[in-house]
């Protein structure tokens, strides 16, 4: 459904479907501000690794997080293979910027963006 089909939709449709959306971009915004300190917290691991001469990656805390988040899923009814890929998307995302880090390149300013834009 576009923009100018849902002008013509029934108010009572147009008001539920705000009311919905409002709801999604209340959601939205806590998604954000949780990934923010969730990579708040990991650019302190990847400083404390590299300053440790850690690996970025590890891979058996990973297959733990994993199988915790696919858990947690299935008993909220979301799609477990779904929780897996976001995690996985997340923490290549992580340890991109703990490479970054022990390489000598800092986030400039932004957890979450590292050296690169995404836009
Ligand atoms: O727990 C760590 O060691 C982290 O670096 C954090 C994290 C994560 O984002 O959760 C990222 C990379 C690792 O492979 C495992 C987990």
């Amino acid at each position: 459904m576009s923009s100018s089909e849902i002008e013509q939709a029934d108010p009572s449709v147009r008001a539920e479907l705000g009311a919905l959306r409002d709801s999604i971009d209340n959601i939205d915004a806590a998604v954000v501000h949780m990934l923010a300190e969730r990579f708040k917290c990991t650019q302190r691991v990847g400083r404390l690794k590299a300053d440790h001469s850690l690996p970025p990656a590890d891979p058996a805390r990973e297959s733990r997080q994993i199988a915790r988040l696919r858990a947690l899923a299935k008993d909220a009814k979301l799609d477990p293979a779904f929780a897996e890929k976001l995690l996985n998307f997340i923490i290549a995302e992580v340890i991109r910027h703990h490479e970054q880090i022990a390489d000598g390149v800092e986030p400039g300013g932004h957890p979450g963006t590292a050296a690169a834009s995404h836009d």
